[in-house]
């Protein structure tokens, strides 16, 4: 019975007493200082990292962005195999079209005259025979040539391999032409036309910008310190400013991108938003983890010769690959994200009351003396205003 009364006394008081803060004025300078100190942090981060670094004050978007590319350059080569070649633009920029990404060819290995017929595989232990027996007709190995034919036929005086129908004779890609054949290329430029959007505020701009003419086009090549803002580059200042070694990479190949930074605060001056140009070699070129270095591929030219039968010249073609990168964010003052982040900077400052109570209440040494006075108890029922004290119970725990 009388746990019944204590039960519905406490629901009763809890359902309802009325709870309000009192001001606890405490002259101490430990909590004071502590005090202040936790304010002083909360405005200095929210006032250099909230507003000044991220600009909490704004509303931002991420860019949308065009690219389109083209290269211009000769160079002339001189080999055994084509004798005196001219390379023009149509030739060693693969794919044509001036995309975003465009490869430049510095290295060639070429097998002209190549034919279906049948010949003996290039020598690995998995071709090496000694007679008829050791190769299998119409086997097909994935790192071969083309289909065995079933006899051991002499790829040397002294080794015989399986012999294969396929396009013959056989590329012999086991020695790289060093110097890269191509080498000049890094005298080639590329212009780089590049339109950017920021939909969220109706932006847009292109990496030409307005005060340069055609006649300026005509003449420029992009310097960082003379040039910032001319879209030609020259391939060799792309490589180098990479630090990269162009003559080492036009051998076997790689992977450069061009960044275009389009990041800007678009309170500011429209002018003042312009590109800014980075360069990076993006393949990897660790010494450490040298297999399988650089960029290669394949591809041939087809002719059609007196008797109608097809010949083609194959081309294992070395090069670098330039890929544009465009990023960027902007920013606008924004009433809605201002707002969102005084709110949130208020309730940061609202939180500085609890942990100096918390202090207080902990680790002070006139601790109980404090809560003494934090929590106190009216009696409604009792005669006047007497105060009964609840020593002991904080909001944090027994004291
Ligand atoms: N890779 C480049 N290196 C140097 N100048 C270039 C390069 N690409 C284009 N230009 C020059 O920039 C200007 C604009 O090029 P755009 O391609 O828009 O016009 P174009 O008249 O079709 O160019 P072109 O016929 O000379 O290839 C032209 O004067 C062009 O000669």
């Amino acid at each position: 019975m009388a746990v019944d009364n204590k039960c519905c006394d406490s629901c009763f008081h809890c359902f309802f007493d009325y709870e309000t803060p009192v001001t606890l004025v405490i002259s101490s300078k430990r909590v004071g200082l502590l005090f202040r100190f936790i304010q002083l942090l909360i405005v200095a981060y929210v006032a250099v990292y909230v507003c000044w670094y991220q600009r909490g004050y704004q509303d931002s978007d991420s860019v949308i962005s065009s690219v389109t590319t083209k290269v211009k350059g000769t160079a002339v080569t001189n080999t055994s195999v084509l004798g005196v070649h001219v390379w023009d633009v149509a030739e060693y920029v693969i794919p044509p079209q001036g995309e975003s990404s465009f490869f430049i060819l510095t290295n060639v290995i070429v097998t002209p005259g190549q034919t279906q017929s049948t010949c003996p595989e290039t020598p690995s232990p998995a071709t090496i025979c000694h007679s008829n027996s050791d190769c299998t007709v119409g086997h097909m190995d994935v790192r071969g040539n083309g289909v065995q034919t079933g006899l051991c036929a002499n790829y040397s005086d002294t080794v015989k391999t399986c012999e294969v129908r396929t396009w013959c004779p056989l590329e012999n890609d086991s020695e790289i032409p060093k110097p890269a054949m191509m080498k000049s290329a890094e005298q080639f430029t590329v212009l780089i036309k590049n339109n950017i959007i920021y939909p969220k505020f109706n932006f847009s701009k292109r990496n030409i910008l307005p005060h340069v003419n055609s006649s300026y086009l005509k003449r420029c090549i992009f310097h960082r310190t003379t040039d910032p803002h001319c879209p030609i580059f020259c391939l060799g200042d792309v490589v180098e400013e990479a630090g990269e070694d162009f003559d080492a990479m036009a051998i076997q190949g790689g992977v450069m991108g061009i960044l275009i930074d389009w990041s800007c605060d678009l309170d500011m001056a429209e002018s003042l938003c312009v590109p800014k140009y980075s360069f990076q070699r993006l393949d990897s070129k660790n010494p450490s983890n040298n297999v399988a270095p650089g960029y290669n591929f394949r591809f041939a030219k087809y002719f059609k010769d007196d008797e109608n039968g097809e010949t083609r010249t194959l081309i294992k073609a070395y090069g670098i690959r330039f890929d544009v990168i465009v990023f960027g964010k902007a920013g606008r003052f924004s009433i809605v994200q201002t707002i969102v982040n005084l709110g949130a900077t208020l309730a940061f400052l609202s939180l500085v009351n609890a942990v100096c109570d918390w202090v207080m209440l902990t680790f002070m040494e006139k601790r109980d003396y404090y809560s003494k006075h934090k929590f106190i108890h009216l009696d409604n029922n009792a005669d006047g205003a007497r105060e009964s004290l609840t020593l002991g119970e904080t909001a944090y725990g027994t004291q």
